[in-house]
């Protein structure tokens, strides 16, 4: 099985490095001449995952067309730009596995349904769950949930990712893990708040608990299982985001905390913080779907300027409600 990557971030080029492991050749697309050049030439990607030495069978390209002829490509741009990518990349009816975690702006579609109106021919997989980058890149024990409604192809992917290191647990709930990947770095950000603004470890524990309350509600009223957001890619990946500032999301909330701009935050970053582009279009999902997300819209707040601490009194002063309604 020959596998091609589509986006050389530190992501994409981690997980380059788990199918180079496993014993199967990969193409690495990255759009960044200088990215290309550090992977072929230094077999390291010194501007997205800097020290970490990668398998001499990644061949760096910045030419999509170079991923023709592979039998899956893995789809790892961040997710405001996943259909342009593949409306220029050579799909075809080759398997996509989805690795972004995001909501498009504007259509509110999540990344597999961009997936399926870009590229109407190929069958779709979605890889999500609780995994730095550095850290899977490094050969650190990793568990991930692959999701694809067939089932033949969902075995077969499971089988040829997985490692030693790199266990992948198979779902035929797309949906969910989609779900549980774009809204848990919404959620990340609130925490980092938290973390910032000093308010201490019991309210993280309970921001990780309602927010998990919300991504549920969200996730079943689009359609995903409990059993999906309650695993790797809900919960798990939940847990670990809200818990480190090696999260980009919880980086960002823990700067908003200390009273520093999003604009400021976010100027001239050259890595992704999903959750800063899912957040208004989760908001604007959630209330077409009447799904009530209140750290969601506190998190809009603080990302559209609001005072911290007057988001969190307006939070904490809500009606008193039953845990489980
Ligand atoms: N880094 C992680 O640990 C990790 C883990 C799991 C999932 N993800 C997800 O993977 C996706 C990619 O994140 P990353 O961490 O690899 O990225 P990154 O932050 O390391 O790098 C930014 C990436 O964005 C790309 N990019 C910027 N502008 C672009 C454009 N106009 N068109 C196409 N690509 C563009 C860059 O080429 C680069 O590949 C995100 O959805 C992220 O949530 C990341
Ligand atoms: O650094 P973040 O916040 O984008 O999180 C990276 C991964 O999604 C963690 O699973």
């Amino acid at each position: 099985m020959r596998i091609g990557v589509i986006g050389g971030g530190a992501w994409g080029t981690a997980l380059a490095q788990v199918a180079a492991r496993a014993g199967l050749p990969v193409t690495l697309w990255a759009r960044e001449p200088e990215v290309v050049e550090s992977v072929n030439g230094f077999h390291e990607n010194r501007h997205f995952l800097a020290g970490v030495p990668l398998s001499d069978s990644i061949r760096a390209t910045v030419d999509l067309a170079d991923l023709a002829g592979h039998d899956a490509l893995l789809v790892v741009a961040p997710a405001q730009h996943v259909r342009a990518v593949l409306a220029a990349a050579p799909v075809g009816c080759t398997p996509l596995v989805l690795c972004a975690k995001g909501i498009e702006a504007g259509t509110r579609l999540l990344v597999g349904e961009v997936a399926r109106q870009a590229a109407p021919e190929a069958p779709i997989a979605v890889l999500s769950g609780p995994t730095f980058a550095h850290e899977v890149a490094a050969g650190k024990p990793t568990a991930v949930t692959l999701a694809c409604e067939d089932e033949d192809l969902r075995a077969r992917l499971a089988e040829r990712l997985a490692g030693p290191a790199f266990r992948t647990y198979g779902s035929a709930d797309v949906t969910g893990a989609e779900i549980g990947g774009a809204v848990k770095n919404v959620l990340a950000i609130a925490c980092g708040v938290v973390e910032g603004a000093g308010l201490g470890l019991n309210a993280r524990a309970a921001l990780i608990a309602r927010g998990f309350a919300e991504m549920t509600r969200f996730g079943l009223a689009r359609g995903g299982q409990a059993e999906t957001l309650t695993g790797l890619s809900g919960l798990g990946d939940l847990v670990l985001t809200c818990s480190s500032t090696n999260s980009r999301n919880f980086s960002l909330g823990v700067g908003l905390g200390q009273g520093k701009s999003a604009a400021e935050l976010l100027a001239d970053r050259k890595t992704v913080a999903e959750g800063a582009f899912t957040a208004p279009v989760l908001r604007a999902a959630a209330a077409e779907a009447g799904v009530d997300m209140p750290v969601t819209q506190a998190v809009n707040a603080l990302l559209e300027g609001a005072d911290v601490r007057g988001v969190v009194e307006a939070l904490l002063s809500r009606p008193l409600r039953e845990e489980q309604a």
